[in-house]
């Protein structure tokens, strides 16, 4: 039976990789540096490189059985999937930035510029506060500093970026890792090679901190 993974392309195949591997799954194509995006030489595992955001909706069309991709993703698209393992790579956090100047306590209405807008705005309302969202797709860091947002909810890893701005972190939200999910009807046509390949990554993946 074969399991087909939507894998999502840059820092989180880079760090699953090495995971796959060590559960026993060949992955010498998928680590050549290439263009190619299919990957069905192995008639066990056949992989789709996609980008983060589109992972669930290969999953949730059925086209694939598993997804494996960054929690922000999960958090900021909702749940039609089974989550069924935290695999502990790609770990970052979700954290609230400004320049140093920004007071969180301001009374005219904050706007906030960010990649996730459903995160922020669950942040604020659970604050209590009714923010203006600016959605951008990348270089975050760069809307408090020209002024066009008061802040930005935005993932840090090892805060090089937020440093090298003049950034500082206001709020941690919450924590970010890589995970596992399941297409519902795949768990239940496919539940024993699901389970296998499940028990063999928490055997390799690392220690919870
Ligand atoms: N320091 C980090 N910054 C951003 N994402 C990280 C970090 N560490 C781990 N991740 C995970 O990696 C995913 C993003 O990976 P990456 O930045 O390679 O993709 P991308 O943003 O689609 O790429 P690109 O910037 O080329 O468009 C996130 O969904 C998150 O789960
Ligand atoms: O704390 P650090 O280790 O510096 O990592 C954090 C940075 O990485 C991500 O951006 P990414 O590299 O995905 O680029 P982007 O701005 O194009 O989204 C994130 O949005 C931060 O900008």
């Amino acid at each position: 039976m074969t399991l087909t993974i939507a894998l999502a392309k840059g820092r989180t195949t880079a760090q699953v990789l090495p995971l796959l591997s060590a559960a026993g799954i060949d992955c010498t194509a998928l680590q050549e540096k290439s263009r190619r995006l299919l990957f069905t030489d192995d008639p066990d595992f056949h992989f789709v490189l996609v980008k983060a955001p589109d992972v669930l909706t290969y999953l949730n069309r059925g086209t694939v059985d598993i997804g494996i991709v960054g929690s922000d993703i999960l958090e900021e698209q909702g749940h039609q999937q089974f989550d069924l393992l935290d695999l502990r790579t790609g770990r970052c956090r979700f954290i609230l930035a400004s320049t140093p100047d920004f007071d969180p306590h301001q009374t005219s209405r904050k706007r906030i510029a960010t990649k996730y807008p459903h995160i922020a705005q669950r942040y604020f309302q659970d604050q209590g506060e009714d923010v203006e969202m600016i959605k951008i797709e990348g270089s975050v860091e760069l809307a408090p500093l020209t002024g066009m947002a008061d802040a930005i909810v935005d993932i840090t890893e090892t805060g090089t970026t937020l440093r090298e701005n003049h950034l500082k972190v206001f709020a941690t939200l919450t924590p970010v890792s890589t995970h596992l999910v399941v297409n519902r009807l795949a768990l239940k046509q496919k539940k024993t090679a699901i389970y296998q390949l499940i028990q063999a990554l928490k055997r390799v993946r690392p220690q919870e901190v």
